[in-house]
């Protein structure tokens, strides 16, 4: 066992520099050049109150001891000198002229190690007015060794010093995409690299796995797995699986939250399901007529219910048509149904109420999309019946048994709608994100797609018995999970990705 403890220790370390070595790797492979410095306006360009310019790389003291000169009440101050992350007042100054003043700011500097890209980096707030931020920016240009940055560099610059992994830079990414509460939430837990310690301290159980593999060789006296030797190998193989599966199998909760709920509108013509979408948009975005066949494409709006992004379809209404392009519609309207995450069903409660039955409004093919999951009925133009006391009842009545009884036009039962659709979707979705004591859920199909053949590696890990398939398929499910985290093969996802970035970030 202690023997298997030490080989755990020395293959732990091995891994350790192995993957130092691949970060400067990278680092160096890029192009970049770690002796670059550079910089960027780290706000939003325009006018603005404050402005913020950062500064990373080697030479950022000596741009610092170049541009920024105490102010008067400073000078006759002790202490005058920037300290490391303190915030400072400053004359930002022309680097060629002293005297001549740019802007007056605060100033902050960050040696590296510690510091957002792990290099020496600086924070300039000056005022945010353009000729200003120019000005400052034309300085920076002007000093020797410093180039603006490429958009996400800094970001890129903090993965490669290993200041994050490659999930926590993709949380970052997520965080300033960030619409609704649920994607902040989502978003800062993974930006702090909960996700990406999760997937290390996998890794770290894999390794330990190997060490145990590299044991059982080490003792037995030809290459098989003996038995007694591996019997904890193998436990801990198929709890760590285990764990992996359940973290696969989420309902696709992290990634729904993350892109949004999607949502299909779909039902017979002059239902109100245009109507129901510009109330939920709060815009006009579709056509509204009393005309039945008036929606043929898919029109979509993006919104915030309860919290969480939910992108709305409206479709065109189902019925049976000769005519060629209402016909698209309709297997446009279908295909909307089946791809979305939640479908809402909107009938005429009129209809209804005036005898057609259920099956008559929604045409037989048509009631399948009824019995899918994740289908709220909705009974529009409520306005439009005598008093309704119990709508549950009603409903119940009329072959719609928990349909919500809704009237666009007046708004009755509008507010109770949202509050369904939002429970729904907090309840089929929505728990890991507000809940921080669970484990967040995989927020990106490529996490999905490396963790699957993590799983899929790890399970034929357990089938075989012999040794070296064994050892190959523990390196190339913890190659998997490297992927994720960015230690292993991701040059062309960090392109893809920092691509997404804005400059200064
Ligand atoms: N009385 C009443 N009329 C409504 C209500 N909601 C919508 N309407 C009317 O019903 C008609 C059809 O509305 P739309 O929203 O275009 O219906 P649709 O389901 O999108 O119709 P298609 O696009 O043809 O499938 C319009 O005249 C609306 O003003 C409501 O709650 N009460
Ligand atoms: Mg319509």
């Amino acid at each position: 066992m202690s023997c298997a403890l030490s080989i755990y220790t020395s293959v732990a370390r091995r891994v350790a520099a192995r993957r130092f070595s691949l970060s400067r790797q990278r680092w160096y492979q890029t192009g970049y050049g770690a002796a670059d410095t550079i910089y960027a306006l780290s706000t939003h360009p325009g006018k603005s109150a404050i402005a913020v310019v950062r500064i990373s790389g080697p030479q950022t003291g000596r741009a610092l001891q170049l541009l920024v000169a105490p102010t008067k009440k400073a000078e006759s101050a002790a202490g005058r000198q920037l300290r490391a992350r303190r915030a400072v007042l400053a004359r930002i100054v022309d680097p060629s002229d002293s005297s001549s003043t740019l802007d007056t700011g605060v100033c902050m500097w960050f040696p590296g190690p510690r510091s957002y890209t792990g290099e020496d980096m600086a924070e300039l707030q000056v005022h945010g007015g353009t000729a200003v931020v120019s000005s400052v920016l034309q300085a920076l240009g002007r000093i020797q060794g410093l180039r603006l940055a490429e958009a996400g560099e800094f970001t890129r610059r903090a993965l490669y010093n290993d200041k994050m992994d490659l999930t926590a830079v993709e949380g970052v990414a997520d965080l300033i995409n960030a619409e609704t509460e649920a994607q902040r939430r989502l978003a800062v837990r993974q930006a702090q690299g909960e996700l990406g310690q999760m997937y290390e301290r996998w890794r770290g159980a894999i390794v330990g796995l190997m060490a145990g593999m590299e044991a059982s060789i080490d003792f037995g006296e030809e290459e098989n797995i003996e038995d007694g030797v591996v019997a904890d190998v193998v436990a801990a193989g198929h709890e760590l699986v285990q764990e992996m599966r359940a973290h696969l199998d989420d309902a696709r909760r992290g990634e729904i939250m993350r892109s949004g709920v999607s949502v299909a509108i779909v039902g017979p013509p002059n239902s109100g399901k245009s109507t129901l979408l510009n109330l939920l948009a709060q815009r006009q975005v579709a056509i509204v007529s009393a005309v039945a066949g008036t929606t043929r494409d898919i029109v979509e709006a993006t919104l915030d219910v309860g919290g969480f992004p939910v992108v709305v379809r409206d479709t065109a209404g189902l019925r049976p048509t000769g005519d060629a392009v209402e016909a698209e519609g309709v297997r446009r309207a279908l295909a909307a149904a089946q791809s979305a995450d939640l479908r809402i069903c909107v009938v005429d409660a009129s209809r209804l109420a005036a005898g057609d039955t259920a099956g008559d409004v929604f045409g037989g093919a048509w009631r399948a999309l009824l019995r899918q999951p994740h289908t709220l009925v909705v009974a529009n133009k409520a306005d439009l019946l005598a008093d309704v006391d119990d709508a549950d009842a009603w409903a119940r009545a009329h072959g719609v048994a928990g349909a919500a009884l809704l009237s666009c036009a007046t708004r009755r039962g509008w507010d109770a709608l949202l509050r369904r659709m939002a429970a729904h979707i907090r309840h089929a979705w929505g728990t890991a994100d507000a809940d921080a004591r669970c484990r967040l859920p995989l927020t990106r199909a490529r996490h999905r797609q490396h963790m699957q053949r993590c799983v899929d590696h790890m399970t034929r890990f357990l089938a075989t018995r012999d040794v070296v398939l064994a050892a190959e398929e523990l390196r190339a499910a913890a190659a998997a999970l490297g992927r994720i985290t960015g230690r292993t093969g991701t040059e062309d996802v960090l392109d893809a990705l920092f691509s997404q970035f804005c400059i200064g970030k």
